[in-house]
């Protein structure tokens, strides 16, 4: 591989005597790899039998590409991620229950991994700052069928005026150089000179200083990029902790082919050890930085949550459910899943979304899917949207329709599905192998077909 002739020396000069096997690395080939969805109810055994070996440091992690057009992978059973960054999730560590803020999502590896972890349960927001890339966020997390996930196209200096001392857990996984990802990615390079980690860094301390300000006394923070570039990690690092007292480096557990973090790249502070490294000549895996910090509860003077104002949007703003809409969702409810129990039901326009609980005014924000999207509103009917049939488990929907693998083609191709069986006209959930599928209307033994338009293939 071609790389600047300004990058070899740096890394020549940082790296002394490992610099030859750190720069052979990028010759060999990359890892490709993937996470199993916990919240399916099964494994995806058609992936996995493809995998070359687990991941050890990622319980769900395995090496192995996945088939983007595979049952797994389009009913969110699978999620293709780099070895190195799903590292980042493990550490981040959210428990259910919590306040998780991922303020650099899309497209969306990390949320779907936090959002895992958490089993569903608590408050994840996730935010990407560009909106076609927030889009894609909001599709990949609707397909890995979660519902206490709210999804942002926000800067962060917009979010922490919403957000004061509100998260438990923020990760940022920084928008950076991108130096680890050049095996993966060669286009990254074209991109980099000898300047862009110190532009990049600088882009980074304004993100670090939004996250600090939304994170509760006690919260724990992680920063984590894809590059080796020490102004964007370790010089990062130590000037979070020369600028706010009240966070402090949590250790962080390192495995095999780790390395610590490089004090000697920063201000000498032996406190940047507790960071790790991931280096391609050490681990199955491109290059990553993650460092965990810890706000103490030494702040003892938090600003409190601001109060806001209750008020309608005037365009794409948010409003609680008129009583006829109410009867036409809980009459397709009662028939389809009657034990399921919304938190908090909105409209945005004559889409119906279930707000999770943790977050009850999205007043004056960009939100690209706020909580789980139950379905549209037609002239006097309700139609179930994909998301909700990706965020349930067939054994708690009554009335559903089981596809062989070639139906499931025909479906996710836009075809209408014949069937053979005497089932009265309405909406069913098709499954296929376990896999929810999408929902479907059955008219006189033909399912027409809903699948979104720009889904199919
Ligand atoms: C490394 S990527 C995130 C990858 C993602 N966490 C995942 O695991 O799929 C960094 C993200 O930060 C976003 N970004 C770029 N500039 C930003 C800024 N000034 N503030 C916040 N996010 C930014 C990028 O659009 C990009 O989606």
């Amino acid at each position: 591989m071609q790389l600047p002739t300004a990058f070899v020396e740096k890394y020549r000069q940082l790296l002394g005597d490992e610099a030859p096997a750190f720069l052979a690395s990028f010759d060999q080939p990359s890892y490709a790899g993937f996470r199993v969805n916990p919240l399916k109810p099964g494994e995806p055994t058609a992936t996995i039998d493809q995998a070359s070996g687990k991941v050890p440091y990622v319980p769900t992690g395995y090496y192995g590409q996945v088939n983007g057009k595979s049952l797994d992978h389009v009913t969110g059973w699978v999620y293709s991620q780099e070895p190195s960054a799903m590292y980042v999730g493990e550490i981040v560590d959210p428990q259910p229950g919590e306040r998780v803020l991922d303020l650099c999502a899309a497209p969306g590896g990390k949320s779907t991994h936090l959002i895992g972890l958490m089993k569903d349960q608590g408050l994840l927001v996730a935010n990407e700052i560009f909106r076609k890339r927030a889009k894609v966020l909001a599709e990949n997390l609707e397909r890995w069928g979660t519902k206490s996930t709210v999804v942002m196209n926000e800067s962060p200096d917009e979010l922490e005026k919403q957000f004061p001392a509100f998260f438990d857990r923020i990760l940022i996984d920084a928008p950076c150089s991108g130096e680890g990802m050049f095996r993966k990615e060669p286009a990254g390079i074209e991109y980099w000179n000898p300047d862009y980690p110190a532009e990049c860094a600088n882009r980074q301390r304004k993100i670090i200083a939004s996250a600090i300000k939304m994170l509760k006394p006690g919260g724990t923070l992680v920063y984590s990029t894809c590059t080796f570039a020490p102004e964007e990690d370790e010089q990062n690092i130590a000037w979070i902790l020369d600028n706010y007292p009240s966070m402090t480096m949590a250790e962080v557990q390192k495995y095999p082919g780790m390395d610590d973090g490089r004090p000697d790249w920063a201000n000498g502070n032996p406190e940047l050890t507790k960071a790790v490294r991931l280096f391609p000549h050490h681990i199955k895996g491109e290059g990553h930085f993650i460092a965990k910090l810890q706000y103490g509860e030494a702040m003892t003077n938090p600003p409190a949550p601001a109060k806001k104002k209750r008020r309608r949007k005037k365009r794409g703003g948010h409003a609680s459910l008129p009583k006829e809409q109410l009867q036409e969702f809980n009459a397709l409810k009662k028939r389809l899943v009657p034990n399921y129990q919304p938190h908090h039901l909105l409209t945005f326009g004559d889409q119906l979304y279930d707000l999770p609980a943790g977050i009850d005014d999205l007043t004056d924000m960009t939100v690209m899917r706020p909580g789980l999207h139950l379905g549209t509103f037609k002239k006097r009917r309700f139609e179930p949207a994909l998301a909700w049939a990706l965020a349930l488990d067939p054994d708690e929907v009554g009335q559903k329709i089981v596809l062989t693998q070639d139906q499931w083609r025909q479906y996710v191709h836009g075809d209408t599905v014949q069937t053979n069986n005497d089932l009265p006209n309405g909406w069913y959930l098709l499954v296929c192998d376990r896999h929810t599928c999408g929902f479907g209307k059955l008219v006189n033994g033909t399912i027409k077909n809903f699948y979104p338009k720009g889904l199919r293939f």
